[in-house]
């Protein structure tokens, strides 16, 4: 029985008792007997939700359950704490697998269990697709690229672009990485010199996302974007637009996920989304513009644009119209932003902990020392043929980003609804529940990681409890939904990290505030002001 349905007995009883207390206290029946009607149902209605319907008649009634009123749910700590941290508290006290509410007493599944996440994501990912609602709120700024493609569709789309993320695709990519993070490291001494100070103060995070965005421009599209020669580009701003964390923003966010036309509200935020949304098609419509024709000639290529062109061809050699131009547009708007902003954050949260942790810091200037001493050599320049230069030699760098990437996920979480029923660790799972993967909370389970999962500490690669398993690390996620940019993300981060550890000693900027205070959640887990650093040249000969 549909908990939104109210059951014919009940509107029986409420026409029966309408016309009963109107005859009986001989009252007209308009307007009288609609107010008992309506008080009646509503009465029903708000015992059939927050007690009948979870305690006695929904499927899922056998899976623990957090405590509390289902009509409003768990909506406070899940509003007002970090993505995914009152989740980590639950599973710790309910087990693997939990029941909250959502207000309404809308149910809602949690899952931190090795085989129900690999029934998620690897068994039967098709049956567990986004729920509509969240892919309305994210197509306005992602497209419908293959982020948000489902099914076949999503299949065939995966099957063109996989080519573009192997490791001999990404090792023709590296030499990008290089290029754009030595630049941006000459622009922050730039900056210095200017100043004329002897350390600077500087946001990295703004650094790491104009430094991503032109990345993901170059490798992904052949295309030079060229934000962080120029900070104020319209496309920068437009990303800006989309992490606007101010109070109201934040409540119109989350009133779309549940109300999805109130993005025609004409509030502020809605027009910045708009604003936004504008700004990143026109930027995907110029790459199409220029750069199309090119990759269409280049047959060898393996970058997003080219294996787009390569599939358009291949339709028009068949004779059929070939690929829509918003479907190419879409696509690279999904790119735009899944390939810049997640790396922008890891690689910024990676150098807070490192402010954070000075010892971890040295230790790891040294390895890059050790293994890329040319890094510190102010007349050295990048050379392409350099293998040396290949950044998954270090040992402590690896762990470093692994640990980082657990600690703090840059996507704490990702939200599916099942198609049909199912049955998911001997728990009945019926259509349309709602289910979250947190990574914000698996990734520091006790069951997986042991007794000091909050502890951030890359040496635990070394040594890895053997109740770790690949589901322990939900970062990337898994399976054929996992992070198609995986291997190019994390050898992006540590070319970053070795050019920016090699420049600069990081401390923490106390006059701001700690950004692992308020992390804020839109696509990202990002800290609301960002992340402020002080920054002090490790050779005083690299600057001049
Ligand atoms: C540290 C950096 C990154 C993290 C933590 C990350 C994480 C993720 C996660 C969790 C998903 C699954 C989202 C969901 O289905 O709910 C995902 C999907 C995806 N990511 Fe990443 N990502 C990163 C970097 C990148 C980069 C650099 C690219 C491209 C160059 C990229 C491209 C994609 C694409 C295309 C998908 C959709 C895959 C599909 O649905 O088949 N990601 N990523």
């Amino acid at each position: 029985m549909s908990p939104t349905n109210t059951p014919v007995p009940v509107l029986a009883f409420a026409s029966a008792s309408t016309y009963y207390c109107a005859r009986k206290s001989d009252l007209p029946v308009w307007p009288s007997a609609p107010l008992v009607m309506i008080t009646i149902i509503g009465a029903y209605w708000v015992i059939w939700r927050s007690w009948l319907f979870p305690t006695y008649f929904s499927e899922l009634r056998h899976v623990p359950t957090v405590q509390g009123f289902p009509l409003w749910g768990q909506l406070i700590p899940i509003i007002f704490e970090e993505c995914g941290l009152p989740q980590r508290r639950w599973h710790r006290q309910h087990g693997p697998i939990i029941r909250y509410f959502f207000p309404l007493g809308c149910e809602r599944l949690s899952v931190a269990d090795d085989m129900a996440i690999r029934h998620l994501t690897v068994k039967d990912p098709y049956n567990f697709p986004k729920p509509l609602r969240a892919k309305l709120w994210m197509v306005r700024i992602l497209g419908e690229g293959v982020l948000l493609a489902e099914d076949v569709e999503h299949a065939r789309q995966r099957k063109t672009l996989n080519p573009g993320f192997s490791i001999s695709a990404i090792r023709t990519f590296t030499p990008i990485f290089w290029q754009k993070a030595l630049l941006m490291a000459d622009l922050q001494r730039g900056e210095m010199e200017e100043a004329g100070k002897s350390s600077i103060s500087f946001e990295v995070l703004e650094w790491l996302n104009r430094c991503t965005l032109d990345i993901i421009g170059q490798a992904g599209f052949g295309y030079d974007i060229g934000s962080l020669e120029d900070a104020t580009l319209p496309i920068r701003h437009a990303y800006r637009l989309v992490f606007n964390f101010d109070l109201s923003s934040r409540v119109l966010h989350g009133l779309q996920a549940f109300f999805p036309k109130s993005k025609h509200i004409p509030a502020q935020m809605n027009r910045d989304m708009e604003e936004a949304r504008r700004i990143i098609q026109n930027e995907a419509t110029t790459i199409i513009n220029e750069k199309l024709e090119e990759a269409e000639q280049a047959t060898n290529a393996k970058d997003v644009l080219a294996l787009i062109a390569q599939e358009n061809l291949k339709y028009k050699d068949k004779g059929e119209p070939g690929l829509s131009f918003e479907t190419m547009r879409d696509q690279i708007m999904t790119f735009l932003a899944a390939g810049h902003d997640t790396t922008a954050t890891g690689t910024a949260w990676t150098i807070h902990l490192l402010s954070i942790h000075p010892e971890m810091q040295d230790r790891l200037r040294e390895e890059i020392r050790r293994y890329m001493p040319f890094l510190f050599d102010p007349t050295w320049t990048y050379d392409r043929s350099m293998i040396l230069t290949d950044p998954d030699r270090l040992p402590y760098l690896d762990n470093v980003c692994r640990e980082s990437l657990r600690y703090i996920p840059p996507i704490p979480m990702t939200v599916r609804e099942s198609v049909a029923d199912d049955v998911i660790e001997g728990y009945k799972v019926p259509a349309k529940t709602v289910l979250y993967m947190l990574a914000n909370a698996i990734n520091r389970m006790e069951w997986f990681w042991g007794d000091d999962a909050d502890v951030f500490d890359p040496d635990r690669w070394d040594n890895l409890p053997k109740t770790v398993v690949p589901n322990s690390f939900m970062t990337f996620l898994q399976g054929p939904r996992g992070c198609l940019g995986r291997k190019f993300a994390e050898v992006e981060m540590k070319v970053l990290l070795c050019v920016l550890l090699s420049r600069w000693k990081f401390e923490r900027d106390y006059t701001t505030e700690d950004p692992e205070d308020w992390k804020m959640w839109r696509l990202v887990l990002r800290p609301k002001e960002g992340i402020t650093v002080v920054a002090t040249p490790v050779e005083k000969s690299m600057f001049y």
